[in-house]
Parts: structure tokens; sequence; C-alpha cells
């Protein structure tokens, strides 16, 4: 049995020797890397930590401490540690452990998470709150250095030196976020400003030294200490210090030993401690460490080739066709920028930076600054395309408000990730984006039905002289052939997709194609509904909407989206104020979170698939159930 399989608690490892430790590394990365080639998951990150994971655990008495990783992608070797060896397999799945961490699902999983850079805020918290309840804790965050460049973290910090509480931040310096890190603060925590000037300081004064007869030798001596002393200034012990924080390291986060000396000594210290440990994403898996921004974030792979499985169907997704079509409309129009916010292969932009470095911006994970920066561009006469994944975005709400749609500024918001986007799970679905956007003023809202309907919402924004917002799913789009770009839409027009007589369903985005799955199901049955893609949630088809609802007097609505506050909402909101009354049955997200699995397990569960949303109709009608061979056939 290997030493993984005999542990019961993390507390063991107080028992083991430094061979043992050693070994339990080798065996924990094993199991990471066989797991996830099979499951899929967050796999450089998870292996870049394994030793940094295994001292902490050493050293510390989870759950009574708290370990608080940031994002939590990185967690894997914790979760095998602390008792989720048998449930590993189920990783990401539906049904199965998170991929990140969960309080619901283990005591040493001290806070949930899956954003980025909130690890030192909560962590603090935690601090704060075991001096209030006179406790004897220890509270850690883990903090990776592309994490590091959100401002959550920095606020944290600041409060942190301020507060002065016995509070230990790791921070994992990996140089990489998904893509290489990026920042000046990236560059100082690096060295890379260190290193330059020294080197070129070690060797004029080496040439020197070497060339002064009897003392030159010891004069090296002194003058290797002073270099020693000129990188100390400029190192991020400077930046840290100056916010109150004792600084510890560099350590190089593979050297389990000293890993552990350290954790052993700095958790006798008190005030807020920083310890700054060096690693490599990807550690110990070959083709992981050479390509970490492909194994950041990967589905199942071949274990001895790394090579990822081909994805069925080999269409192009919504990423592909946005980040393609952005690049043409670029060409056609100078004022095009793009924007990210550490999300430059997630968000399709790889091509656009490469065709249009001037005119790229990556901001780090810096979801506000993105946005607000995004209004100083156009506030200047530039069209900047901010992309961000839906949930994400979530984070930018009062930038939106106060920065773009106040001022009416001309900045289109590529909402990317939006619905449930599978194994990510909770954290991480774009569910929300309908409701917390369209009661913004001046904000034009698209949700396009397929790829060739994302072009024309592309083309539409650029012909409308205010904030602009489409959005569209995680996944494949319907691989259409595309050609020219398309005409613009009439802004606020929506769509007839199918005709009907008995009533009416509006739909808005991909979930068009599922509604008119069910009406084609439902005619059979005798049902003849009339489909609509609404194209806009802002602002909405009043007239074809209160038409069709006066002619039909049954009325549904289907989104990918909470019901609370969305696109049905909006509806109801106009058949009130048309003092209209058919008969409403609202599709959509229920109002609780939707856990992980795949997207098509998740859209049937929350019944918005096809076959989902006719079985909802039938039931608001009163039909008879359809015979079990036809229903499956749904
Ligand atoms: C607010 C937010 N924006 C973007 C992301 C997407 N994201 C997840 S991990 C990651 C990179 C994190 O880099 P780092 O903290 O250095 O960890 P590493 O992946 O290097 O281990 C990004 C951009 C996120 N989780 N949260
Ligand atoms: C942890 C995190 O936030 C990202 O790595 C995210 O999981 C990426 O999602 P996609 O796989 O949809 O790009
Ligand atoms: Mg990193």
């Amino acid at each position: 049995m290997s030493i993984l399989q005999q542990l019961q608690s993390p507390a063991e490892l107080k028992d083991l020797s430094q061979g043992e430790l050693e070994q339990l590394t080798a065996e924990l990365r094993e199991k990471i890397i066989s797991t996830v080639s099979a499951t899929g998951g967050h796999l450089a990150s998870s292996l870049g930590v394994v030793e940094l994971t295994v001292a902490l655990h050493r050293v510390l008495n989870s759950p009574e401490d708290k370990i608080v990783w940031d994002v939590g992608h990185q967690a894997y070797a914790h979760k095998l540690l602390t008792g989720r060896l048998e449930q590993f397999h189920t990783l990401r799945q539906l049904g199965g452990i998170s991929g990140f961490p969960k309080r619901q699902e283990s005591p040493h999983d001290a806070f949930d998470v899956g954003h980025s850079s909130t690890s030192i805020s909560a962590a603090l918290g935690m601090a704060a709150a075991r001096d209030c309840q006179n406790k004897q804790q220890k509270m850690v965050a883990v903090i990776g250095d592309g994490s590091l460049t959100g401002g959550l973290a920095f606020e944290g910090l600041n409060h942190a030196g301020h507060l002065n509480k016995n509070l230990i931040v790791v921070l994992n310096d990996n140089e990489m976020s998904i893509s290489p890190n990026v920042g000046a603060i990236s560059s100082l925590i690096s060295r890379k400003l260190t290193s330059e000037l020294a080197v070129r300081l070690k060797k004029e004064a080496e040439n020197f030294l070497n060339h002064v007869p009897r003392f030159g030798k010891d004069l090296l001596k002194v003058a290797r200490r002073a270099e020693e002393a000129l990188k100390g200034f400029f190192t991020p012990g400077m930046l840290f210090e100056a916010l109150g924080f004792e600084y510890v390291g560099p350590l190089n986060g593979h050297r389990l030993d000293q890993l552990v000396d350290a954790f052993e000594n700095v958790v006798n210290l008190d005030g807020p401690v920083l310890v700054h440990v060096v690693s490599r994403k990807g550690r110990g898996y070959q083709p992981a460490e050479e390509n970490p921004s492909l194994f950041h974030g990967i589905g199942p792979f071949d274990r001895e080739t790394g090579v990822p499985q081909a994805s069925k169907g080999g269409k192009t997704s919504y990423t592909g066709v946005f980040g393609k079509t952005l690049v043409q409309q670029a060409e056609q129009d100078e004022r095009i920028v793009a924007i990210t916010a550490a999300m430059l292969e997630g968000t399709g932009l790889k091509d656009f930076s490469q065709c249009y470095p001037d005119r790229f911006f990556d901001v780090g994970i810096a979801e506000q600054h993105a946005v607000t920066f995004a209004a100083g561009l156009a506030s200047q006469g530039l069209r900047p395309t901010v992309a961000l994944y839906s949930t994400f975005l979530q984070r930018a709400y009062d930038n939106v408000v106060h920065d773009v749609a106040l001022q009416n500024l001309p900045v289109t918001f590529a909402i990317d990730r939006a619905g449930l986007v599978g194994a990510d799970g909770p954290t991480h679905h774009g569910v929300f984006d309908f409701s917390y956007l369209r009661h913004i003023p001046n904000l034009t809202i698209m949700a396009p039905r397929d790829e060739l309907e994302l072009q024309r919402a592309m083309v539409t924004a650029t012909t409308v002289e205010g904030p602009f917002a489409y959005r569209y799913p995680r996944g494949q789009a319907l691989g259409l052939p595309l050609g020219d770009l398309p005409a613009a839409a009439d802004i606020g027009r929506g769509e007839k997709l199918r005709d009907g007589t008995d009533g009416v369903v509006f739909a808005l985005g991909v979930v068009c194609r599922d509604a008119l799955q069910a009406a084609a199901v439902l005619e059979k049955e005798g049902l003849s509904l009339a489909v609509i893609d609404a194209r806009f949630l802002a602002p909405l088809d009043r007239s074809m909407i209160s038409d069709e609802a006066r002619r039909t007097g049954l009325v549904f609505t289907v989104e990918e989206n909470v019901l609370a506050g969305g696109f049905g909402s909006a509806i109801l909101e106009l058949l009130a104020e048309e003092q209209l009354t058919p008969r409403v049955l609202r599709m959509g997200l229920p109002d609780s979170f939707v856990e992980q699995g795949t997207q098509q397990e998740l859209r049937a569960l929350c019944g918005i698939d096809g076959p989902g949303i006719a079985k909802q109709i039938r039931k608001f009608c009163n039909m008879a159930k359809p015979e079990p061979s036809e229903e499956s056939s749904n």
C-alpha cells in the first residue's frame, strides 16, 4: 500500500520521515496526473505546489489551522491529503468532488474559491475572527503571482499590514498566470529588474577586481556582499515590507526540506509574514512543464504523450468565431482595440494579440481595471472590446455602470462563457449577466443564437454610439459556414423562427435551438407554438412581443440565465406595462446555485434542453405524457 493510501489524516504527515515525505510527493504527482488525464482539470498549477502542500500540512494542524487557497485550482494535492483519495476519480464530474476547495466538501477546505485574489482578505478575516474569539490558530493564504495582479489582493495586503495580525501569506511565484504573467509587480517579484542589473554589475566588478593584484580576491568577496545588498534593495522584500509584512524568501518551491524548515520558523513569528516560494508550473510532468498554458486547464489527454483527446464534433467554438471575427473587424476599423484580463487564450484573443500587438492589452487579473481602462480608451475615440467571462465581469459591475454606461461610452463587452460552463461549477457559471446588466441605462444587450448571429451582434456593436454587450456560451458552435461579415441587426428587433397558433415561445441566446426542438416535438402532439428569437435583451422588441402575446394568449420564455431578474422577468414587466395578461411560463435556471457536470447534463437537469422545455410546457398545459418511446426520441 502506498503512503498516500495509508494516510488517514494530514496530521499523520508529522510522523513521516524526510524520505517518506519525498515519496509521498511522487505518489501525489502520479495520482494527480493519472486522474486528470482521464477527467480533465487544472493540472499544471496543482503539480507545481505538491511540495508546498505537503510542507504546509506537515507544519500546520488543519483543519484547526486554516489554509486558504487562492482560486483553488492548485488544491488537488490538498484534496488528496485531506480524505478525498477515494473520490478523486470523480473530480469535476456531476455528483463528484469539486475542482476547487469547498467547505461543504471537507472541514479542511477553509473557504470556497474559484475566482482569484480573494485569499488574503478571507484569511485576514479569519485571523481577525480568531483574535476576537481568543483562539490559537494559524491562518495561511496561498496566492499565485497571477492572482496577485488582482486589486483585491492588494486591498487585503494593505489592510493586513495595518491590522498587524498574525497571518501568513504564501506567494507561489511561477511567473505564470494562465499565460505568462504580466505587469510591473510581476517583474519585480520575479527579480527581472535585479538580475539584469546585478549580472552587469557583477561582471564589471569581477573583471575589475580580478585585475587588482594581492587584494583583488578579498575585495571580490566584499563586492559580492554589496551585490546581495543591492539585489535586496530591489527584491519584493521591499514591496511587502513597505506594506508591513515580514518577508521570507525566495525559497525553492520544490525543496521540501527547505520549505518545512521555513514554515516551522515562520509559524512562530508575530505579525503578517509573506513567504515567497518560487516554483515551476507543471512540475514533474514534462508536457505540462513545457506547455503550462495548455495544461493549466485541460480536458482528458493521453498520459504518455500529453496529447489532448480530440474534441467530439470538431466544430469551431463560439470563442474561436469571436476571436476570428474581431481580427476581421479590426482590419477594417483601426479604432478597434481589444482587452483581456489574463484570459488571452480563453477569450480567443491570441490571433488578435499577434496581428495587432499595439492594439491589444492584457491587464492581468483585473476585471475592474479592464472595464475602466476601456472607458478611458473609448473617451478618446477608440472602440475597445473588453472580452471577459460572464462570471468574472461580475467583479466589474460598478465600473460598467459608473465608468461606461453613465457616460454612454462606446465600450463593447464580449461576454464569453455565458450560461452553464460545465465542470468548473457554480463559481464559474455565467448565469447572472442578463439580470445584472439589463437594468443598466444606455446598454444595448444581445444574445446570439448561433455563430452567424454572434457575428451579426459584433457588427451591430460597431454601429452603436454607446455601450454594447453580447453574450455567448462556452463550447462548440453549430458549425454553420461563415462567409463575409453579416449586416447589422436592427436595434431591438426580434426574429420569428417558426410560426404557430396556440402559443408563443420567446427565447434568447443559444436556447433558441432547444426551443425549436421542443416546438417541433409538441407540434406532433397537437400543440402549435411559434418560436421567436428575441435577439435583444435590451431594448426588447416591444411590438413583436406584445402582438404575439395578444394573438396567442399563451407565452413561454426560455433563457440560460437565472429566472430572477432575467429575460423572462423582462417579458413579464413588458406585458404588465402593456396591460396584457396571457398565461406565462418562464423557463430558465433556478433560484439556487447549479453544481458541476457537463453542460449537457446540467441543461437537462435544469429543464432547458429540448426535451426539458417540451416537458415543462406539457405539464403547464396539462397535456398527456407522450409514450416513452416518443419521449426518449425528443
Ligand atoms: C477574477 C478571476 N479572473 C480570472 C480568473 C481565471 N484564472 C484562473 S487561474 C488564473 C491564473 C492564476 O495565476 P496564478 O495565481 O499565478 O496561479 P497559477 O495558475 O500560476 O498556479 C486565472 C487568470 C479567475 N479565476 N478569477
Ligand atoms: C480556474 C479558472 O478560473 C480558469 O482556469 C477556468 O477554469 C478556465 O475556464 P475555461 O476552461 O472555460 O477557459
Ligand atoms: Mg502563477
